[in-house]
């Protein structure tokens, strides 16, 4: 696997593969690879000749206060996992590289409306700086394939959104969430946690997956969010929101949809997960619609 730090030679050696008619597959990262990444990266592996991983912290989208400092940063471990997952190419810029100008004049992107809440109402312009970093790197590599996964839902929801009003000719796969097998979603930030608070974090997902099922059993949604959300509390979780959507995010409209979205994040000390899960509820009877 080739490692490059700087972009005229990720341009030089992405054009070779080009004109050779090979087909890209990008899968962002901001490494300490886990197996979530490495699903990415196997997903990618089955869609195209070459694929390319990249690494960068990207500090546009970290608030103040945010762990931009502290992210664990493990460039030589995430080469070897990346190696061994058959990864052709790593790209690895400095933030020099990639915002030369420094980041208070850097040119950004903004994906309105499903952007906001959810994480981006906590997160206050964490998806201008995913959306611009996103479409940096769309433009750098130029593949045509990007993998993502579903564990940063909103993320999801936010490119797909990015591709089609920008119009890049790149074709969007939302891998599902990898999960430890006590639940939790598999995430660098779960390493912030000390050990008992580690050993609470799977209830999050089991607290998600018991709302689903009282969702689906017809239990009415205001009522099955707010025992979830004193399920955690009683936990001892501080609850950041938890809220069904539509499938692509629009707000959740009983009348109109049977499928959705339950997303979540949670604090637990200092530090905040996120997870989702699909939901199907039944229509409420007299909704006036009819299937068939
Ligand atoms: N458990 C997972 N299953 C599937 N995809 C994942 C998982 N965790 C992360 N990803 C995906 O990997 C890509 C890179 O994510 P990122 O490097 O932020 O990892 P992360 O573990 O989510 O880190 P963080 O803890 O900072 O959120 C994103 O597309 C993200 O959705
Ligand atoms: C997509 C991404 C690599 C952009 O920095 C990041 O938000 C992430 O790791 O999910
Ligand atoms: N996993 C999405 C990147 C972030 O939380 O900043």
């Amino acid at each position: 696997m080739q490692t490059l730090h700087d972009i005229a030679p990720l341009r030089e050696t992405l054009q070779t593969h080009r004109m050779a008619g090979r087909r890209i597959a990008l899968v962002p990262t901001m490494g300490n690879l886990h197996a979530g990444h490495l699903a990415l990266v196997d997903r990618a592996r089955g869609l195209a000749d070459v694929v390319v991983a990249t690494l960068f912290v990207n500090p546009l989208q970290f608030g103040a206060g945010e762990d931009f400092g502290q992210y664990p940063r493990t460039l030589e471990s995430d080469r070897d996992k990346l190696a061994a997952h058959d990864c052709d190419l790593l790209f690895a810029p400095s933030v020099e590289t990639l915002y030369p100008d420094g980041l208070e004049t850097q040119t950004q992107v903004q994906v309105p409306d499903v952007s906001e809440g959810l994480c981006g109402g906590t997160r206050i312009g964490h998806f201008d700086g995913v959306a611009t970093v996103v479409s940096l790197l769309f433009h750098l590599v130029q593949p045509d394939i990007a993998c993502f996964g579903e564990k940063d839902f909103q993320q999801l929801a936010v490119i797909r959104k990015l591709v089609a009003d920008l119009h890049f000719p790149i074709e969007i796969v939302g891998v599902p969430t990898v999960r430890a097998e006590d639940g939790l979603a598999l995430s660098s930030r779960n390493g912030y946690l000390g050990d008992d608070d580690r050993a609470l974090a799977p209830a999050f997902h089991r607290e998600l997956s018991r709302c689903r099922d009282a969702l689906a059993s017809g239990r009415p949604p205001d009522a099955a969010l707010s025992e979830a959300r004193q399920a955690l509390q009683a936990s001892g979780f501080r609850v950041d929101y938890l809220e069904i959507r539509g499938p692509s995010l629009a707000p959740f409209d009983i009348a109109r949809h049977a499928e959705g979205r339950l997303l979540g994040a949670v604090y637990l000390g200092s530090t905040r997960l996120i997870d989702n899960v699909a939901v199907s509820l039944p229509r409420p009877t007299g909704s006036g619609i009819r299937h068939g």
